[in-house]
């Protein structure tokens, strides 16, 4: 997924190298989905879940100069007995994503997400977000390690953390003179992530593009268990505006 307002800079990064499929493609808005991260008990499964490297089909529900609604549903069940559909709109400067998520089985099933949202940016390493101060976060980087945010978090160096969150994040980037608000909802749980020097060995990164974004993520993880009951529903929603 890519938007770019009419004269302005995108809202989302995009690789340059993106792969081919069946690899998930590193920018836009990847699905994590029905789990996050490794698979809580099979080493084989895919990290992130199924859903990003899974064919979808579209339909258009409004199209309009300055509005566009889509849904999306797999074209093939993803996951025994969870089904997904993915809402998306556009309009005044701002993307909306819902993911909402059926339990079609006859099980309680956890359910583990993220909206993975590549915020494109002028330079990584200047920009500051804020709204997350005080939060308790896991850091993947250190073994997931219980910390607690004091102030904005840096971000001139490699950054793999999991907020025990809910509210708004706003991303200030005073190179591209603007800020990135990201508000959301069902999502217990913020993760903020950036390569750093490790871009070197992501292939679709490289060292060249790890200043281009930074990945602030709408997500379900351990820290904010969703178990469904057989018919229940569970949404994740994001917005991703720009301001001035
Ligand atoms: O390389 P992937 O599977 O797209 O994941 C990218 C990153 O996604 C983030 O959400 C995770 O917290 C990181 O641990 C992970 O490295």
């Amino acid at each position: 997924m890519h938007y770019r307002p009419a004269g302005e800079r995108p809202l989302l990064w995009l690789s340059d190298a993106v792969k081919a499929p069946p690899s998930a493609i590193r920018g836009g808005v990847p699905l994590c989905w029905p789990w996050f991260g490794p698979h809580p008990g099979d080493k084989a499964q895919p990290a992130h879940g199924v859903a990003r490297t899974g064919l979808w089909q579209w339909r258009v529900l409004n199209f309009a100069a300055d509005a566009l609604a889509l849904r999306l549903e797999p074209l093939q069940p993803l996951w025994p007995g969870l089904a997904p559909v993915l809402s998306v709109q556009v309009r005044n400067r701002q993307l909306a994503l819902r993911l909402e998520t059926l339990n079609s089985g006859s099980e309680h099933v956890s359910l583990g997400q993220a909206l993975h949202s590549y915020l494109a940016v002028g330079d990584v390493a200047r920009c500051e977000l804020v709204g997350l101060d005080g939060c308790d976060y896991l850091d993947k980087l250190q073994n997931g390690r219980r910390m607690q945010q004091n102030g904005a978090p840096c971000l001139t160096a490699a950054l793999d953390r999991v907020y025990c969150h809910q509210g708004v994040t706003e991303l200030v980037d005073p190179v591209w003179q603007r800020r990135l608000r990201v508000t959301k909802e069902g999502s217990g749980s913020t993760v903020v992530w950036n390569p750093g020097d490790g871009a070197g060995a992501l292939a679709d990164v490289g060292q060249a593009q790890r200043s281009q974004f930074v990945c602030v993520e709408a997500a379900n993880t351990g820290l904010d268990p969703v178990t469904l009951a057989p018919g229940e529903r569970h949404c994740l929603a994001t917005n991703l505006s720009i301001l001035d």
